[in-house]
Order: C-alpha cells, then structure tokens, then sequence
C-alpha cells in the first residue's frame, strides 16, 4: 500500500514546521491526512484560451473539498502560438512545453502532492502537462478549457462564411482582399475565449487526452462558452479524489497515469489523430509523452497505424466551415472513437479515469450506442454567437444532432474520406529518421511531387521570399536550421504556409522542413524532418535546384541525388569545423541563454525533441 506522499510534510513531530506554514495556507487540523491534491491552473490574459481559466481552479478545488480532499492551485506560463507566430518569439513555443514539464514537477515534487488536476488548453499546455504527469505517474485527471466557437463573417458582397484565425492570416496576403474584408475577418475570426476553432494543436491535443483515457467525454469538443463545460470541471474536482483513495488506501495501480495511457491507449489516441487529421504537432507530443512514461511508442507505431487507419471526420483546416463545434454536434470524439471500434481499430477494452473500460463510455457517450436524453441533450449544445471571454456563459442547443454518418461531419468507416490515414511519415535520404505530413491537408492531386529545392536558413527568409514573388509553382520550399536544436526551438511555419496560399501556390508548391507545422498548416507540408540540419542531417547539404521527391503513397521523401555525391558533400561540410552544420548567413535572432540552454539538451522531432541530460 503506498503512503500518502503528502505524509512526507504533514506527518512527525519534526514537521511541526512545515504544518505550520500548511496550516498558514489555511489547513485546519481535520485536513491533515487527507489526500493533497495539486491543481495546475494555466490562467493567462495572454491566451484566448487560457483568459476565461481565471477561477476554475478554485471550481475545482471546491470540488475537491467537497469530495474530502486538500486542494492546492498553482499556475504554469502559457505561450500563445498565434500571437508568438512570425517573430522570434516562436522560438520560445516549444521550450515553453519543457518549461510547463517543470513547473508541475517542481511544484507537486516540492510538495509531495498526492494527485492532479490538469488545467490546460492550447498548443503547448496540454502536452507540457501531459508529459509531467506521464513524468510523475500519480493519480490525474484533465480538463481543458475548451474550444473557441468558429468565427461568421458577412463579406462586403454579402457571402457568409465560418472563418478562423488561419481565415485572417490568410487573407492578410491576399492582394485580392480588400482591407474593409480582412478587417472583417480579423474582427470576426476569433469570436470568443477558448482554443482556436478548427483542429489545430491544442484541440487536437485535448481530444487526445480524451482517447488516451485520462479526461472525461465531451473534454475535446464542448465549447468554452457552454454551460455544459462546467460539469467537466466539477467532476474532475470529484474524480481525482476518488482515484487518489483507489491508489493510496486501496492499493489500486490501475488509476495511474502509466496504467491508463499505456501503449495500447496511445495507440488508441494517434489512431483519432489519424482519423480526424489532426495537427501534426501531436506526433511530437506523443513521442515526448512516451518518452516521460517509458512507454516506447515510436515514429514506427505512427507509420503503422497511418497506413490502415480511415479518415472518418475532417475539420478546418483540413476542410471549410467545419469546426470543432461541428465535431461536438455529431457526437464529439466518443462518436469518433464509436465509428473507430465498429471499424476494429480501437482497444475498447482499456480503463479510463472515468469509466472501467473504454467499450463502457462508449456505450453510455457514443450517440450512435445510446438513447439517453441527457447525452444526446449534452452533444447538441451549440455556439451562443455572441462575443466573449466568460466560460459557461450561454447554453443555446441544436434542434438536431448530426447523425448523418454518410457525408456528416463524422463518417462511418465505409463512407471515410479515405481509406488510410489524415497523417503519414516518410523516410529517404535526407529524412533517415523520418519526417511527417498531415495527408488530411494534401491536395489528391500532389500526393506525389517532384521539384527543385528552393533554400531557406530561416522562416523569415522564407517568407520575404513568398510574399515577393520569388517561389514559383512547382517550387519545392525546403527550410533548414530550423529544428529543436538548429532554430532552436523549432518554429511552426504557419506563416510560409499561408502565404503560399495567399499567393495562390498552396496546391502548386511543397514546403519541407526540419522546423514543424501549426495545426493550422495544411497543403504539401512535411515537417519535423529528422535528423535535423543541426545535427547533422542531411536536409543541410541540399542545394538549391536540387530535385526534391515526395511521394506519399509510397512514403518517400528524398533529393535525387547518388549516394556518392552526398558522401562528397558530407565531407565538404565537415571540413568547415566550426562553421559546419550551421546556416551560412548570420540569422537577425537573438538566441538568449534560456534558449541556448534549451538547444544544448534538445533532440531531434523523430524523438518528440525532448531534453536528454545523460
Ligand atoms: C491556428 C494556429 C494555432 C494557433 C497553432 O499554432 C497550432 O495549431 O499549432
Ligand atoms: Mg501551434
């Protein structure tokens, strides 16, 4: 029977101390030997998605009370993609995942809390805390702030469209779009507080801690503005009790966060990515995640499970005018997740924190299994359409659940929009250890491209180049020195991305990198290019014009060149000693000692980029 790791301060004589200073944060005499439980907040003005947490911990923590626990609430940073996007201050998104790891490891080590309550939403958040819990391997339960509802624009021609902060950068560059229009979009794209509205990171993210089993039905699609999220935030108060007294008084391994999102759970979570083309910055994630919990799903697993797993829902930017609250009304990731297991691509018999088996939630959540009132009740709540930063300020429904599993919004295996998966990883000779593309995203018309290497050292010469005309169609894009350690800090190229759009280009070029992409990327991406220029890949000894290969079907991207000819380059590299490996052109961006720090310990994305100290 483990003890109670809050014994370490709350119990002997000798921590009259530190009971002094619990009893200071208000512990009164009955709450000693009650289970501790930390409650990581990520409340931020910073963040449309983190502005409305403000009090939800303290939701919680009543919660928690309540349910005979001690909650105490702490805060991460949080870093805002969309905002950070396009300046150095990308640079800090992925090490801020690290920073998050941390913070919760300090504080509930420092501690000796006995569980967690997760707190997250957007891109780095949710996988910063998922990795310390996979890290810490106690009792936890997540429950994200929710999505933001799709932004409705009236254009000066009287064309309504749904539209997202991609929508705005977009037509930004677009030279056709008036400014009235892209103040329009800009003025519209981001209605209210949540996580950016299409299936972009944090949303992908936050369904997959839905399939990983660790939050509760409804955590990855309910919208931060509906009264029906709070029922999330109020349970978990419930559950991590619950769980915490399974572990420490009943000797119940099976809660931990180890035991829950095991191999099989994270084969069930990349296989929903997979079906519902979700961010490719979930493969990074996952791979980290493994990585804390030594559960040892690789790149490997993520190529198997691409080449037999449907595309059963597409959301923006995959698609127009779908959006997570459409995802929601046609029975959210339990609807997913049922069509999967009827097509016999899901481990149905795994526990969850909530339920005793996956097969058991989908019987009670999954719309197309159940009748109950109260869950269709629940799927069929709707966007309120009205401008805010409340959480649970609006309960308007849907008349109708989407159940049309033939061209709904979710399909059923025989109608998927395509019979292998939204997401690929291929392998050549200047991705060894493999890079990655959203497929979801791919036009059909070039899930096979050739074209001559356009060189780029930085996102930001890219861009300049792009938005001047300089990239002609059927260009292939190739950014390097861009990676974890090369950036550092590997930047989202969603600016490249949208600009080729902008310019037309998006279904006429390629854009390969060792940096990654946004969810919101999409069109011929590949990303996470491994091993990266900086470590010696080589994506670093392409030359412009070179022939660049992609072809997805056969899961190759390579430059056609003999191996004797970059064995020769190779050589020529190393010969430069210092100066090898590095961008020829001294880049403008300010590399701090917190980022120097971060690109000493980082790794390739083959590996999730994590920090390896040995
Ligand atoms: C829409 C872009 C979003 C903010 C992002 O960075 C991601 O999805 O990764
Ligand atoms: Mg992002």
């Amino acid at each position: 029977m483990p003890p109670y790791r809050s014994r370490t301060s709350t119990h002997g004589r000798n921590m009259a101390g530190a009971r002094g200073l619990w009893r200071a944060t208000g512990m009164k005499d009955d709450d000693f030997g009650k289970p501790i439980i930390a409650i990581s907040n990520s409340f931020t003005q910073f963040v449309p998605g983190h502005v409305h947490l403000k009090d939800l911990g303290q939701l919680v923590a009543r919660e928690v009370e309540k349910a005979g626990g001690v909650a105490k609430e702490f805060n991460t940073i949080a870093v805002d993609d969309g905002i950070a996007m396009g300046h150095d201050g990308m640079l800090y998104s992925l090490p801020s995942r690290e920073v998050i790891s941390d913070a919760v490891e300090y504080m509930v080590n420092g501690h000796c809390a006995d569980a967690l309550v997760c707190i997250s939403n957007c891109d780095k958040i949710t996988p910063g805390m998922l990795n310390a819990a996979m890290r810490l391997n106690i009792p936890v339960v997540f429950v994200s702030g929710g999505p933001m509802e799709a932004g409705k624009v009236v254009f000066e021609n009287g064309v309504e469209k749904a539209v997202d902060l991609i929508d705005a950068m977009v037509a930004a560059a677009d030279d056709s779009m008036s400014d009235a229009d892209v103040l329009t979009m800009e003025q519209n794209a981001c209605p209210t507080c949540g996580s950016c509205s299409g299936m972009f990171t944090a949303n992908s993210m936050n369904c997959l801690t839905e399939a990983l089993g660790l939050a509760l039905p409804g955590n990855g699609s309910t919208l931060a503005t509906h009264s029906d999220r709070e029922r999330l935030f109020v349970e978990a108060g419930h559950l991590i009790v619950d769980l915490a007294k399974r572990y420490y008084e009943q000797d119940d391994e099976s809660v931990l966060p180890r035991s829950i999102a095991n191999f099989k759970a994270f084969e069930n979570a990349m296989t929903l990515d997979i079906s519902m083309g979700g961010s490719t910055n979930t493969v990074l994630h996952l791979l980290a995640a493994s990585y804390e919990g030594e559960i040892g799903f690789t790149m490997d697993d993520i190529d198997r499970l691409s080449r037999k797993v449907p595309v059963l829902c597409k959301v923006a930017p995959a698609i127009e005018n779908i959006h997570m609250e459409d995802v929601h009304r046609a029975g959210g990731i339990m609807g997913i997740l049922g069509e999967l297991d009827r097509a016999g691509h899901l481990h149905s018999d795994l526990p969850t924190v909530h339920s005793r088996t996956m097969k058991e939630a989908l019987a009670r959540w999954d719309i197309r299994q159940t009748n109950s009132e109260s869950v269709h009740t629940f799927f069929k709540a709707a966007p309120g359409g009205v401008p805010t930063q409340v959480a649970f300020s609006q309960s308007r429904r849907w008349d109708e659940l989407d159940l049309d599993r033939k061209s709904g919004v979710i399909r059923e295996a025989e109608h998927a929009y395509s019979k292998d998966g939204g997401l690929a990883v291929l392998y050549g000779n200047i991705a060894e250890d493999g890079c990655v593309v959203k497929t979801a995203g791919v036009d059909e018309s070039v899930l096979t491209f050739t074209g001559p290497a356009r060189i780029f050292e930085s996102q930001d010469t890219a861009v300049s180049a792009i938005l001047t005309n300089k990239v002609k169609e059927g260009d292939v894009v190739l950014i390097r020195y861009e990676g974890p350690r090369g950036g550092p800090g590997m930047q989202e190229m969603l600016y490249p991305t949208s600009y080729l759009k902008s310019k037309g280009l998006g279904k006429a070029c390629a854009l390969v990198t060792d940096g990654r992409f946004s969810g919101g990327s999409s069109g011929l991406s590949i990303g996470h290019i491994s091993p990266e220029a900086a470590e010696g890949g080589a994506i670093g000894l392409v030359e412009e014009g070179d022939p660049i290969v992609i072809d997805i079907p056969n899961r190759v991207l390579k430059v056609d060149l003999t191996d004797e000819e970059l064995a020769r380059r190779r050589a020529a590299m190393e010969a430069k000693g210092e100066s090898a490996w590095k961008p020829v052109e001294k880049r403008k961006r300010k590399i701090t000692t917190a980022l120097r720090a971060y690109a000493k310990l980082t790794t390739s994305a083959s590996k999730g980029a994590v920090r390896v100290v040995d």
